[in-house]
């Protein structure tokens, strides 16, 4: 079989990183990109299997996702893929209008391409599909808690009815046991509540030019099409000119700290940030208070520097431990002010660390890992050791380096940052 590479689009950077973990699992190189690289940055891909682009247009304009959807394609098109994955959350989240369907529609027709799979489950995470509706962990996806999501409340569990509402392509279902396709139906939601449905799916979709779907898809689908396996990178590993600089810093820290930044309000995050400070330094940001983000860092980032000059402990840096602070700062500067806020506070903490020379971050939330990526300009990363299912340590390319774990807000379990630990490079 021809040795095939694998161009991907993802609408978000962790459920990107998500991805790109499943596709390590089986085997393949796999290099993601924080937005479609300029050409002056040099991205060095020529190694990669596979290349993910990380969007962040899950909850943009429609027409803005599609743009930025087709600029990252003919990137990939460029680079040499001749398949190509569209990955949205295994929650189905989009808008009413979109951006899963004119996203998907776009792409297809771009590529030439007729009938489209759409395949979000993730049994290992509990998302399943069974007649077309989807469940979170056993419960419909409208009576999980994503009918609260702040964003995208999904209230509609059959996906059929939510992906017709975003396309005017004719939106049926298919069971991979049944095997039969249903017969007008162009956009096709599938079944999937085993590994074994999946691999059935992806055999099924073997021929296929562009499959979208969940993470969990995309590793037999590699398979399946026979995508090129170079083996694993070692992609956690510093090097020698990392540490020299990491160990040169003269504000406290050492190599072996690293942080935790926990921004996501997920009840999975608010669990791991329980555990782990009942045995580690944590410092809560209080939003509401009416000092200026960059003086929030500042007097953060000094805190951090004092509990370097006792301990190299990791510590934890978290903004939404309950609900009450949340709903405190909503209440002080209105939802989107009160986000933006904690996003600068989390830009600039994370510029700071990096400057004291911290190489290991730990990140929760989808939107907080975007701040972090973008606060430490960082094009692109290898993928490398998976912490927990969808959450894989990371390395930026170029130099000096820098390991991130970028966690999805409900991925992981109570003792995630201790795994990430313990695994960390
Ligand atoms: N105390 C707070 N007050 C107001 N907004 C906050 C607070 N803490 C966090 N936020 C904001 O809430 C949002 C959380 O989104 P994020 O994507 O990081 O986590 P998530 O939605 O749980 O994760 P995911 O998108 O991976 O499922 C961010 O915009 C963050 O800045
Ligand atoms: O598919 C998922 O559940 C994740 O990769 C994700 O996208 C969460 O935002």
């Amino acid at each position: 079989m021809m040795s095939r590479r694998l161009g991907c689009i993802a609408d978000d950077y962790t459920g990107a990183t998500d991805l790109c973990s499943m596709l390590v699992r089986a085997g393949r190189r796999v290099i993601q990109c924080f937005g479609v690289p300029d050409p002056d940055q040099r991205i060095d891909l020529q190694d990669a299997d596979a290349v993910v682009v990380a969007l962040k247009s899950r909850s943009i304009a429609a027409d803005k996702a599609v743009k930025q959807s087709l600029d990252a394609l003919h990137f990939l098109q460029s680079w040499g893929a001749d398949r190509f994955f569209y990955k949205y959350c295994s929650t189905f989240d989009s808008t009413n209008q979109g951006n899963i369907g004119p996203v998907a529609d776009a792409l297809a027709a771009e590529l030439g391409v007729e009938q489209l799979f759409f395949c979000p489950a993730f049994p290992e995470n509990g998302r399943t599909v069974h007649c077309g509706h989807l469940f979170v962990n056993g419960v419909l996806l409208s009576e999980s808690g994503m009918r609260d999501h702040p964003l995208n409340p999904m209230t509609d569990s059959n996906l059929v009815r939510v992906l017709q509402a975003q396309t005017a392509c004719p939106a049926g279902w298919l069971s991979t046991h049944a095997r039969r396709e249903p017969a007008s139906a162009s956009r096709i939601v599938v079944d999937a509540i085993t590994d074994d449905d999946l691999q059935s799916a992806a055999s099924l979709a073997s021929e296929h030019l562009l499959l979208t779907g969940g993470s969990a898809i995309a590793r037999y689908w590699a398979e399946a099409i026979g995508i090129r396996r170079s083996g694993r990178w070692d992609a956690g590993a510093m090097n020698a000119s990392d540490r020299v600089a990491f160990n040169g810093t003269d504000r406290g820290a050492t190599s072996d700290n690293c942080v935790v930044l926990a921004g996501s309000c997920s009840d999975a995050t608010r669990i791991q940030v329980a555990e782990f400070e009942k045995t580690h330094p944590a410092w809560h940001l209080n939003v509401a208070d009416q000092a200026s983000p960059d003086l929030i860092a500042e007097e953060t980032l000094r805190w951090c520097e004092e509990q370097w000059s006792q301990s190299n402990q990791p510590l934890l840096i978290s903004s939404a431990a309950n609900p009450e602070v949340v709903a405190a700062a909503r209440a002080r500067w209105g939802e989107w002010e009160a986000a933006s806020r904690t996003e600068s506070i989390f830009a600039s903490v994370a510029s700071g660390l990096a400057e004291r020379g911290i190489r290991r971050l730990i990140v929760a939330g989808g939107e907080t890992s975007g701040t972090v990526v973008g606060a430490l300009k960082i094009p692109a990363v290898r993928i490398g050791y998976e912490i927990a299912p969808g959450v894989p340590w990371v390395t930026s390319t170029g130099s000096p380096s820098i390991s991130l774990a970028l966690k999805s807000g409900n991925f992981g379990g109570p003792r995630f940052f201790f795994d990430a630990l313990e695994t960390s490079p």
